[in-house]
């Protein structure tokens, strides 16, 4: 197989809602999507998990469309391809850059099981006819929003609620919500916005009976993650750590957590997404997928890898209708009792909407 043609192009949709981490807050979704079109005629879609800021890694909208455009495009374009974990090879000469090369080696993924007539959860080897779904709630105004918000999540059946905490925003926040809700399956992720001296903090939130802490610590902080892991009972998850197989193998060998968020595109790819998820699955630590309020492509790919086996725990990919008036796919992504069905279709299993494309679209560039 040979990619002939690629269109690139960057969407501005808004999110229903404001989303607040300890970051800051974000509404308008800026993004990039990638159509690639086989020798056959087929086409793949990839989405990029990029933000227009650099505050979840460094990579922006931009700096994929930079690194798409005068690098990953050009490598890949007309090259022979039997197989997407190729794609991953191609593009190791370019350092970094993960959420970019995750863009079109998700297509790629999508085009290969498309020109098999097989789903992407087959072609990735998933099993799973359904997926169980969390959901993550970003830092509200008032506790009294945030347990009305947790109340309407628990109606809608997801399976677990992901609450996000700053400091000055935690503590607190997490006794009320287990004064309201004392058995339902909860977790924070604090997006790495604190530091060992926050110890005490860690360990006074072992009386809440959390399936766990994700990303307490900055990214490279393996050893002080390791030292919180040694001291508390709740298992660390990493996020923000885990860019790579290496990253994995050694959060695994310091004992820096006992769960792993996988998200393709931090990672730079579904390819060491499984290699990734095989690793921990040899080391007997679950894992989840993570979200990045993607648009529907995104989402798509995000339940195929959801359909591995070792994804024992609700990921974030929620209903397409909790972030989107109007998301890009049909069908949209239904969340029913707190499951996700995982489409049979060839691909993806979902077909792009040109329409919503199109509409939403503010720049187009084909490579030929
Ligand atoms: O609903 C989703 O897609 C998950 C949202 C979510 O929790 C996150 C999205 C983007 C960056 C982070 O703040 C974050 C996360 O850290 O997991
Ligand atoms: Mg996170």
């Amino acid at each position: 197989m040979k990619i002939r043609e690629i269109t690139l192009r960057h969407l501005k949709m808004r999110m229903k809602s404001p989303f607040s981490t300890s970051f800051g807050t974000m509404q308008n979704k800026d993004f990039l999507l990638l159509e690639a079109k086989s020798d056959s005629g087929m086409i793949g879609w990839g989405e990029s998990v990029a933000f227009d800021t650099p505050w979840y890694t460094e990579e922006t909208v931009k700096t994929n469309w930079h690194m798409l455009e005068d690098f990953i495009i050009p490598a890949v374009i007309n090259k022979e391809l039997d197989h997407p974990d190729q794609v991953s090879t191609i593009l190791a000469a370019i350092r970094k850059n993960n959420m970019a090369k995750s863009t079109i080696e998700g297509a790629v993924w999508d085009l290969y099981a498309k020109e098999k007539d097989i789903s992407l959860a087959a072609a990735l080897g998933g099993s799973k006819k359904k997926i169980e779904v969390g959901i993550s709630i970003g830092i509200q105004n008032t506790i009294d929003e945030l347990i009305r918000l947790i109340d309407g999540y628990i109606e809608e059946g997801y399976k677990r609620m992901k609450v996000k905490i700053k400091p000055g925003w935690d503590i607190d926040v997490i006794r009320e919500i287990r004064r309201h809700f004392p058995n339902v399956p909860l977790m924070v992720d604090a997006n790495s916005a604190y530091s060992l001296k926050d110890i005490d903090l860690f360990k006074s939130l072992d009386e809440f009976d959390l399936m766990m802490i994700e990303q307490p610590f900055a990214a490279n902080d393996f050893i002080d993650h390791a030292q919180l892991q040694k001291q508390i009972s709740t298992s660390i998850c990493l996020d923000e750590s885990i860019h790579s197989y290496e990253d994995a193998r050694i959060a695994i060998e310091l004992q820096a957590c006992e769960i792993i968020n996988i998200k393709s595109g931090r990672v730079g790819g579904l390819t060491e997404a499984k290699r990734i998820h095989n690793l921990c699955e040899e080391n007997k630590i679950p894992v989840w997928c993570g979200g990045m309020l993607e648009a529907g492509i995104g989402r798509a790919h995000n339940i195929a890898l959801t359909s591995l086996s070792n994804f024992t725990m609700p990921g974030d990919t929620a209903g397409s209708s909790h972030y989107w008036e109007k998301d890009i796919i049909h069908p949209e992504v239904v969340v029913e009792g707190g499951f996700i069905k995982v489409p049979t279709g060839s691909g993806i299993g979902f077909a792009p909407d040109t329409e919503a494309i199109k509409r939403f679209t503010s720049k187009e560039m084909i490579f030929s």
